[in-house]
């Protein structure tokens, strides 16, 4: 068994206790959110609906169909990529190899599914399902995550996460032990992090669409617009696949209950709000309101893309034509720190880009309810808390360099605000 590493890494999130109560209270959330948003008044705040017995929540089909889901995305997965990618160096100076096919897999899961539908596969059925869906794919993260935990416990310290191992059991097993826990060549957190639920998530979507048309003779501009925005989210992380390779998931957070939960559950059942909302709520929605939420939308990705891609390019090159002339901060590490472009602007530009994004997803919704702002609201707080990790990681790379930014750069995500 790998003794616990070095100098131990401060607790996040309110340590043991706080992981304790996250790994109760994000199911529970999850599960509360699918039931507001089927049932009448679709209240965000006050109790739940009513509280599902077990055999609403469990249901054989339902495991073998998330299951299912899994191996095809495995399967796709194991294809031969376009390309092979180099993840950043380890503690052990080794760089792990990443296979670059998640839009293959996307776009050839879509051609599955369009074969599916063709053959009448009933995928209107899919939103009647969500809830013993949602348990399966907990119970599989809970399991999963349980199995990875005990890997972690006899593998060399040095494939350890800086986070996850601090000896208490359930701290480590909610962040995760292990940083890239593999078989062979098979990264399980590299894989969860962008297929299953990503794609589960727009599937979900689509479900919902083609319910929506079977009740209602046609998909409503409100449901258009969802599905589109979602749609080009998930092609856009899939199509720069490479770059989760620099996030903090891959490089700094172990792979335990908080990713895998949130990868596998939390991401296709709670990020479809919107749209299960819009089924049982249908929203008016007419042209000049579309165009402004589409005009938000735009401004949100060409803030979130501009951001993310301009940091690639600088991270990868920092001579490319593109950057090259862009203001810098010398670091002691010999890495330099953008200071001009989108990244003088604030010190998490996509962010803010996503955050506007995440706005142009709710809006079609209407605001008579708050249930559909839910994921504005989340989102704020997870990337608040996100922002906040990534300053106490950077401030210890990079130091004085850091403070030196952060005078230059003084908001955090929103110019004049925060
Ligand atoms: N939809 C969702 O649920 C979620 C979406 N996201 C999105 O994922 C994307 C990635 O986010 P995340 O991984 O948190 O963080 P970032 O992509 O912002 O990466 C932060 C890192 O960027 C580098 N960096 C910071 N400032 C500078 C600078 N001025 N110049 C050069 N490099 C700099 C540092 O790493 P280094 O110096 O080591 O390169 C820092 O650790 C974001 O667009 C975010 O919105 C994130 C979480 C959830
Ligand atoms: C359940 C908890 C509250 C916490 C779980 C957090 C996870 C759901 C998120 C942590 C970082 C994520 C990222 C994306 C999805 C959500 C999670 C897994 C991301 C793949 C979404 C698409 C983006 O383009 C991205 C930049 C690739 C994102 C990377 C981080």
């Amino acid at each position: 068994m790998a003794p616990p590493q070095g100098p131990r890494a401060p607790l996040e999130f309110g340590g043991p206790l706080g992981a304790a109560a996250l790994m109760l209270l994000l199911p529970a959330t999850m599960f509360h959110l699918l039931l507001a948003a089927r049932s009448g008044p679709a209240r965000l705040l006050g109790p739940p609906p009513y509280l599902p017995g077990l055999e609403m929540l469990w249901s054989p089909w339902a495991l073998f169909l998330c299951l299912a889901w899994l191996g095809l995305q495995a399967a796709l997965y194991l294809l031969p990529a376009r390309k092979v990618a180099e993840g950043q160096e380890l503690k052990d100076k080794r760089r792990l190899l990443y296979p670059i096919n998640g839009f293959q897999a996307l776009v050839l899961t879509a051609l599955l599914v369009g074969l599916g539908v063709l053959a009448r596969l009933p995928l209107g059925a899919l939103p009647e399902m969500l809830l013993p869906l949602a348990f399966s794919a907990t119970l599989i993260a809970f399991v999963g995550s349980l199995l990875l935990y005990l890997k972690a416990l006899v593998a060399p310290a040095s494939a350890l996460a800086p986070g996850g191992n601090s000896g208490n059991p359930v701290y480590d097993f909610f962040l995760g032990r292990e940083l890239n826990p593999r078989i062979c060549s098979f990264d399980f957190k590299y894989f969860c992090e962008l297929r299953p639920g990503l794609i589960g998530w727009v599937l979900i979507n689509l479900a919902l669409l083609m319910q929506e048309a079977e009740l209602r003779g046609s998909p409503s501009l409100a449901m258009w617009l969802v599905n589109g925005f979602q749609l080009l989210y998930v092609g856009d992380a899939l199509w720069h696949e490479e770059a989760v390779l620099t996030t903090m998931d891959i490089i700094h957070d172990g792979f335990g209950f908080m990713l895998a939960f949130g990868d596998l559950a939390w991401v296709p059942f709670t990020y479809s709000l919107q749209a299960q909302f819009l089924l049982y709520h249908p929203q008016p929605l007419g042209l000049p309101g579309a165009s402004v939420i589409c005009l938000i939308n735009a401004v949100g990705y060409y803030i979130f893309r501009g951001a993310n891609s301009q940091k690639n390019t600088f991270r990868k090159n920092p001579s490319d034509p593109r950057v090259a002339d862009l203001e810098t901060i010398p670091t002691a590490t010999g890495r330099q720190l953008l200071v001009s472009g989108w990244w003088g602007m604030v010190r998490h530009p996509n962010y803010l880009g996503d955050l506007i994004m995440a706005l142009a997803w709710s809006l079609p919704c209407g605001v008579s309810h708050l249930l559909p702002y839910f994921y504005l609201l989340y989102f704020t707080a997870l990337l608040v808390h996100r922002e906040a990790r990534d300053e106490q990681q950077c401030l210890q790379k990079y130091g004085l360099a850091w403070h030196e930014y952060c005078r230059r750069v003084p908001y955090r995500i929103m110019p004049y605000v925060y």
